[in-house]
């Protein structure tokens, strides 16, 4: 990592990254650590369930430690035991112990995680007293509203500043009633996930109603049901916008946590912008991560994709063509896309993402104005991106605290000369050592044979259509 102390805005920082350029097709296989979203889903029910439960190979990074040590404060007992050989990938598991009751006037730093700051408030409701929540400065303009409304609604008392973001009170009262809200989830699919996770946990259970426009990242929802089934809980998903979950005991979990395959999108677009192969071991064949759609988009976008009993091998070719897509259901893949689109010889139109304004930061007005700032011909629309094939040029790919701007700057760079990635370290959010990862993987490449488009120019051959 080159490093620049003392340099001004839009100059090289500390922590600047050079993204490597990709020397010849790559032939790498890439281990990727846990699922942040099946690691954060799993601690919570953990903490509510009536034993101790075992998390094999869970996710730690920033977003998955801020949960753990959030429980913790709460009283939860969140501890590491040796790991079998077999799930040795996050290193050692978590026995996960929840108290009698949880503890109350306490403090919570949610960083940026949005699994933490909206998962949380529902879950501290049940404890013994105030919890007091915040987070980084970017995380008090994400939207909380919706979550804070439906619990109060459900019986809960919580102070913000008029907000309705960060920072909040939550005076938990030991119990909470639950029943039937309506709330409405079109920003963010994490609100109805948080009254879901806890709401077994609620003297009447807890029904969420959806009363907006269509709620994004819906497999996130399914994934929030079935990790409540997989605890024993009784849940009815069956009417389109209506949950249910009966009031019940949480069983405790005994469970792996597949790799994280939105991680595994900036790798895997590797071996498309770079050519060769990438292999991710470990992918599942049944998930319910929204990081799945990648084998779609990659196909779509020219790679040759195979999934079969030992993993995902992508392999890219010739060809980087651009992509038309409702990015609607796997949002967080969006700046990956975006990467490949502008390194990609016919245009693409990335839509149905209009909420991820209010992610890590408003990643259309980044994306934008990053791919816009080395040359990329990008024009951002209410709900997407039309990005159509440019000469791209090396630059400072800023990255607004957003570790998915990172490793779509890392992306770019390995067909462009001279990009270099502001604060690199924030990808720590959800994969430790991001720039290792990522090293490794071009280790593996043949120097002897040419990069798909290695002097970053583009055929010119494009009819100017979105496919
Ligand atoms: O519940 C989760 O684990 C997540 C839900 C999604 O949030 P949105 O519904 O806000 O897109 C996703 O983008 C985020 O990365 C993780
Ligand atoms: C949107 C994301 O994160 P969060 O869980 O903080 O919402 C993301 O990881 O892309």
């Amino acid at each position: 990592m080159s490093a620049h102390p003392g340099a001004r805005d839009g100059e090289p920082t500390d922590g600047d990254w050079t993204a490597p350029r990709a020397t010849g097709p790559l032939d790498a296989t890439v281990v990727l650590p846990g699922s942040k979203s099946l690691t954060n889903r799993y601690l919570v029910l953990a903490a509510l369930a009536s034993d101790r439960s075992r998390l094999r190979a869970p996710l730690r990074s920033r977003d998955t430690l801020l949960m753990a040590q959030a429980l913790r404060t709460l009283g939860v007992g969140v501890d590491d035991v040796p790991s079998d050989p077999a799930d040795a990938v996050g290193g050692p598991d978590w026995i996960v112990s929840p108290p009698d009751a949880l503890r109350g006037d306490v403090d919570v730093h949610c960083g940026l995680a949005g699994t933490v700051m909206r998962f949380l408030p529902a879950v501290a409701v049940l404890a013994d007293g105030d919890v007091r929540m915040d987070g980084d400065p970017q995380a008090r303009v994400r939207p909380m509203s919706p979550v804070v409304d439906a619990l109060r609604t459900l019986g809960a008392s919580i102070d913000d500043d008029g907000t309705g973001c960060l920072p909040l009170t939550v005076h938990g009262a030991g119990r909470m009633p639950g029943g039937s809200v309506t709330m409405d989830a079109s920003a963010s699919s994490q609100f109805v996930s948080s009254l879901l996770l806890a709401g077994a946990r609620y003297e009447q259970g807890v029904t969420v109603h959806h009363d907006g426009k269509p709620v994004p990242s819906q497999p996130h929802i399914l994934m929030t049901v079935e990790a409540l089934r997989d605890a024993g809980a009784v849940v009815d998903d069956s009417e389109p916008n209506t949950w249910r979950v009966e009031p019940s005991e949480i069983n405790a979990l005994d469970v792996s946590v597949e790799p994280d395959l939105s991680n595994a999108g900036p790798f895997l677009a590797a071996a498309l912008a770079a050519g060769g192969s990438v292999r991710v071991p470990g992918w599942p064949q049944h998930t319910t991560q929204a990081g799945d759609l990648m084998r779609e988009i990659l196909d779509a976008m020219g790679a040759d994709v195979r999934l079969d009993r030992t993993g995902l091998t992508v392999t890219g070719g010739d060809e980087l063509v651009g992509i038309d897509i409702d990015l609607h259901d796997a949002a967080e893949l969006t700046p990956t896309v975006a990467a490949l689109a502008a390194l990609a010889s016919t245009p693409s139109w990335l839509r149905g993402v209009a909420h991820i304004r209010g992610h890590e930061t408003d990643r259309l007005a980044a994306l934008s104005a990053e791919l816009g700032r080395l040359g990329g011909d990008v024009e951002e629309t209410d709900d997407g991106l039309r990005i159509r094939p440019a000469v791209l040029r090396g630059g400072r790919f800023r990255t607004y605290h957003d570790h998915r701007m990172a490793t779509a700057g890392a992306i770019l760079g390995l067909r462009v000369d001279g990009v270099t990635v502001e604060d690199v370290g924030t990808t720590a959010k959800t994969l430790p050592d991001f720039t290792g990862l990522w090293q490794g993987m071009l280790d593996g490449a043949d120097p002897s044979r040419p990069v798909v488009g290695r002097d970053g120019s583009r055929d010119g051959s494009h009819d100017g259509t979105v496919r």
